[in-house]
Parts: structure tokens; sequence; C-alpha cells
């Protein structure tokens, strides 16, 4: 049996090497046949990555510059390949491992000297990591949670300095009002202070009743003294309540939907009396008119930044270098323009690190010649997440959600503090307004209680494994290397424990927990580290900060040491929010957009 499984795997890799082989063969030959004219595309921005934060920020440049033209390099595929079980938010786990729309990323193993006991070692084992590769990247894939994180958040990154005060809660706040299109039936006038309506990003309640079961779930964590919270992005996060997804009418919106649909939309040229039909529609010469557009290339790979060579000392990026249809190709910027790094929290580091900005070391063991010394790659944040999960001997009568159309399976969520000690939190922790648990109960074949650490103190870092743009980098989690995160993680679980015991889940419904017996610290800290995955929420990997204070770009998201060159999305958030990140990726590409335009427009 395995035999005939190897044989029919190799069976498939010759087949789809003797493609490639004809695939190539074809393009060599193409080669032979015709003299292809290299035309260098010239384009006012280049945004690398049509992400969350890029779909953003090229519909908010095209919109508020006047005149401009904007690339947009996309790994994935287009929209077309976002068919309709993709926007179905029942089959959000499987899209978000779907190979075709997924970077493929493992993290490495990594051992470690035990929390509970140093002396011993353990060992956090790689896992799978998900990262859209796809239009409108990981919001096309992700589950459609939408929260924003806390208010201290935002406080702390404009903590860092006066110029960063644009970075504020109320700054951020005035952001999310400007993307969101919340379509809550009757807000009350609390909603209304903390949401917008107009934006481009739906928001959307639950569109389905909860199991019989969940809604028990919910009556006892409020008979545990949890407060029952209607607005987890209002006035305090901590409580039990339901989320709000990114959806429209049922169904996934992604930042693509939204914004990237919109841009496209703006098709002018400019000077607009003259034809747009003499040479290539983005040559810049005078006597040529320009298209003003949004020109969106998908499985377009950036592999690196073109330097101006002439001034070598300065780091003047003038272009990118991407793989597009089976060749290497090259477009530059005009004389006001800007190189933007988009990347998500992964890619836009190894993107800096091949184009020869990062840590000295790595570069160098790579080959990779460093124009400029920064620590790129660290400062890798993330939201471990573990759970626990039940029998449930009695049939849920209403256990539909799950197959329901227009549900993520994700719709009770509950905020709290944990103990740091590692307890079953009390009353004081349940109404702290600086909660650092997320959690959500779900119900499928089994009943599952996820926590995740949304305050975590490890913080991990990735490198380059090689200089081959095309090989992934090398992934370190590092969770639970802190003490505090592996006690706060036990406490939430042990609150999991407790809520199973209590009726009427254990009586009424005969739930029973696969975690029932005895357990010690170093019992939990084994089941932790082993059952650890990952909220798909990594950030902070070229973070906005001082130099001085271990920065990789300013204020401004300008990168240090350089000149035309941003990065603008989660891997520039300084420390992580206490939430989901869509929102707050789209907030800073908002945010950034008006950055950029200001520049833009300052510029002689
Ligand atoms: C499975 C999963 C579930 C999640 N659930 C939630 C949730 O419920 N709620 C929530 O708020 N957040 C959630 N998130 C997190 C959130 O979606 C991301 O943090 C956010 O979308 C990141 O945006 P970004 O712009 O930084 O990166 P991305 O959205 O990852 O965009 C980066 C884009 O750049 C492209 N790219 C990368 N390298 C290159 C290159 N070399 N050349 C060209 N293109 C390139 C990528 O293909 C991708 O499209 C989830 C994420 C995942 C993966």
């Amino acid at each position: 049996m395995a035999l005939d499984l190897k044989t029919k795997l190799d069976k498939e890799l010759k087949d789809d090497a003797e493609i490639r082989n004809l695939w190539l063969e074809g393009i060599h030959n193409r080669d032979h046949r015709q003299t292809f004219k290299k035309i260098n595309e010239f384009y006012d921005f280049i945004i690398v990555g049509a992400g969350t934060a890029g779909c953003v920020l090229a519909r908010e440049l095209i919109y508020n510059i006047p005149n401009i033209n904007i690339l947009v390099l996309e790994a994935g595929p287009p929209n077309i390949q976002v068919n309709d079980i993709m926007r179905s938010p029942c089959a959000y786990p499987s899209v978000s491992r779907t190979i075709e729309t997924d970077w493929g990323y493992y993290t490495e193993n990594q051992k470690m000297p035990g929390i509970v006991d140093p002396t011993k070692e353990v060992l956090n084992k790689g896992i799978n990591y998900s990262r859209g590769k796809v239009i409108g990247g990981c919001s096309t894939v992700n589950a459609m949670i939408y929260t924003r994180g806390q208010k201290a958040d935002y406080d702390l990154w404009a903590a860092q300095g006066p110029e960063y005060k644009i970075w504020d809660y109320d700054h951020c706040l005035e952001a999310y009002k400007a993307v969101e299109n919340n379509t809550r039936k009757s807000p009350d006038e609390e909603f209304k202070k903390y949401h917008g309506f107009n934006g481009l990003l739906y928001v959307q309640d639950g569109q389905n009743d909860f199991d019989d079961i969940i809604k028990d779930v919910i009556k006892v964590v409020k008979n545990l003294g949890i407060p029952y919270n209607n607005d987890f992005n209002g006035v305090r996060q901590n409580g039990v309540g339901r989320y709000q997804h990114t959806m429209k009418d049922g169904k996934r919106f992604s930042l693509a939907d939204g914004y990237l649909t919109d841009a496209l939309k703006k098709v002018e040229t400019y000077p607009p009396s003259k034809p747009f039909d003499i040479g290539s529609p983005h040559g810049l010469s005078d006597n040529a008119a320009k298209f003003v557009a949004v020109n969106v290339k998908s499985f377009a790979h950036m592999l690196n930044i073109i330097w101006d060579e002439e001034k070598k000392d300065e780091n003047v990026a003038i272009g990118v270098k991407y793989f597009y249809d089976g060749r290497v190709h090259k477009s530059f910027i005009a004389p006001k323009g800007e190189v933007i790094i988009c990347g998500g929290a992964f890619n836009s580091p190894q993107i800096l690190m091949l184009s020869g900005i990062g840590p000295k070391n790595n570069l160098e063991e790579n080959n990779i010649k460093v124009r400029k010394e920064l620590p790129v790659g660290r400062n890798l944040f993330d939201h471990p997440s573990c759970c626990i999960t039940a029998k449930v001997s009695v049939p849920n009568s209403t256990s539909t959600s799950q197959l329901h159309y227009s549900s993520s399976g994700l719709e009770l969520g509950m905020f709290y503090k944990g103990d740091i000690k590692g307890k079953v939190p009390s009353q004081e922790h349940f109404l702290d307004e600086r909660p650092d648990i997320q959690f959500h109960g779900k119900k499928n074949d089994v009943l599952t209680l996820v926590s995740t650490l949304n305050l975590p103190s490890s913080v991990g870092h990735l490198e380059l494994r090689s200089s081959n743009p095309f090989i992934h980098p090398k992934i370190f989690l590092n969770y639970y290397e802190k003490p505090d995160d592996l006690y706060l993680m036990m406490s939430s679980l042990k609150l999991s424990r407790e809520i199973f015991k209590q009726p009427p889940l254990s009586t009424v419904w005969g739930v029973e927990s696969d975690v029932d017996k005895e357990m010690s610290d170093e019992d939990w800290e084994h089941y932790i580290r082993k059952k650890a995955f990952s909220s798909s929420h990594a950030c902070g990997t070229v973070k906005m900060a001082p130099e001085s204070k271990g920065g990789c770009v300013n204020h401004r998201l300008q990168v240090y040491g350089t000149k035309n060159l941003r990065v603008v999305d989660a891997s520039i958030f300084p420390t992580i929010p206490a939430g989901n990140l869509n929102a707050p990726t789209a907030v800073v590409a908002w945010k950034a957009s008006r950055l950029i335009e200001e520049d833009y427009k300052n510029k002689a």
C-alpha cells in the first residue's frame, strides 16, 4: 500500500517536472522566434503585495493624489480565483489551508528550557502557518472576526516620541471610522461614537442564532461573573458577546472586495486632451498621455529592490525586479515616486533582507551585500492559541452553524484577564479593562473552547534561510519562552475546564472534557506546548520605532537609511494589538496613504 502511494507520488512528480520543462522550452523558443522590446515601465508608486494593506493603499492613493499611476504586484492568483466557496464563511478552515492561495509556511522546531522545571528541556514543534497568497492577502482567507485591540495598544505606539502622536488611539479611531462600513441595525449613540458607516470595509453582525449548547456556554460564563459586551470595539473590550465579522450579505468581504475593486474603477488619461494610444501607456514622456490607473499584476513575485547605483551611499530605491510569466521584469518609479512594500509580516522583511537591508550576520551568511544594517525580522509578535475540547453526549438540536453558509463557527467571543500565577481567573480578572486573553467557543463534532494570548511577552524572529527569493525564511515563534505567557495560558485553559464542569453543560449535555484528570503545572506545560497553534497574527518584523530603539521604519513608515522606500503592513506594528489584526492593518494603510500623499505633494 505504502509502496503504491510512493509510486503514485513519484509518477506525479515526474509528470509535473515534464510539464515544467515543456513550459520552459516554450519560453526559450519564444525568445528565439521574436525579439521582445524591453519597455522600462514607470509608475508613481509601486506597491508590492495586494493584501489587506496593499489594497487599501492603492485605493486611497489613486483617489487622493491627482494624475498618478500605480503598479500593484501580487505573487498569488487574481480575484477570479476567489470563488463562492472562498467567500463562504463556513468554509474558512479549509480555505486558509488551500495550497493555491497560501504560502505554505512551516515554523522551526525550537528546544528551550522548561518554565515549570528549567532543568528540563522542552520542545516547541514547528507548526503550519497560514498566510494568504492571493489578491486580498490574508483578508481573503482569514476567519473574518472584526476586532481592533484596545485603546492602550495604540497609545503605547504613540508613546515612542512626540512625532508618534499620529498613532495614538484618537487618531487611529478616526481612521477606523473612515475605513469601516458597519451595517448594525439601529446602532445606539454609544456604538456610533466608535464606528464608521460609510467606509469601504463591510462589517456585519452574526446572521445566525447561536447553537443551543453555545447559548448555555454563555449562560455559564455569565454566572461565573463575566459581563455581557455588545461591542468589543467600543468603550471596553472585556466581557462575553458576539463577534462582528468582515462580511457583506452573509459573505466574506475582503479588502480587495472593498478597496482594490474601487481602485480599479479609476481610469483616466493625463493630460486628458491627448490621445493615449501614443507609446506605452505608462511612458512618462511629455508628448504621451499618461494612463492614470492602477495596474494589478497577479502571479507576479517581487524579487528585490532596484537601487540607484550612482548614489550608492544613499540607498535610493528606483524600482523593483519581479518574476512574472516565466521571466524577470523590471519596473521603475517616476521622479516623485516610491516603492512601498506591503508583503505582510513574513515577506516584507524577507524582501528587505534580499535587497541588502537587515541584520549584518544573516545577510553575510547568505552572501548578500549589506546596504543598511537594521534589525529587520526581529520583534516577531503573534497570538499563540491552545484549546480544550469536550465530547458532548446529547445531540445538539440546533447544531447547524458550522454548515450554515454565513457562519464561520467563530461567533462567540470573550475577553478577560488571565491569572499570572496560572490559577482560574476570578471576578476581578473578568472586570479588568486591559484583558489579555481572547476566547472563542465553537461546536461541531465536539465542543471546543479556544484560548488566545492577546498580550504575549515572548517575542520571536525570522531570518533568511537562503538568498533565493523563492525559499521560505526560517521562522522562530518562541512561544512560551517567558513564564508569564505560560501561566496566563494555563489559567485560561483551567477556566475552560471549569466551564465544562458547570451545569447545564455537565448535566443536561453530558459534556466531558479531554483533560479531566488531575494535571500538574508541568503536565499543563507539556499540553500547552504540544497543542500550540497560531491565530495567524504575525506582525512587528519591520518595527516602527526610533532607530535607537530597534526601529526599522520611522513614524512615517520610511525605511531608515534609504530613500523612496516604505513598508506599510502588519510588520510595522511596534507591539501587537490585543485583538485580531485585519482591521488594524487596514488602518495602518489608510493612515500611511495620508502620510505618503503629504510627502508627495511637498516634493518639488
Ligand atoms: C488563517 C488566518 C485567519 C485569520 N483570522 C483573522 C480574523 O478572524 N480577523 C482578523 O482581523 N485577522 C485575522 N487574520 C490576520 C489578518 O488577516 C492579517 O494580519 C492581515 O490580513 C495582514 O495584512 P497584511 O497586509 O499585513 O498582509 P497580507 O494580507 O498577508 O498581504 C500580503 C500580500 O503580499 C503578497 N506578497 C508577499 N510577498 C510578495 C512578493 N515577494 N511579491 C508579490 N507579492 C507578495 C502576499 O501574497 C499577500 O497577498 C487571520 C490570518 C490568517 C492567515
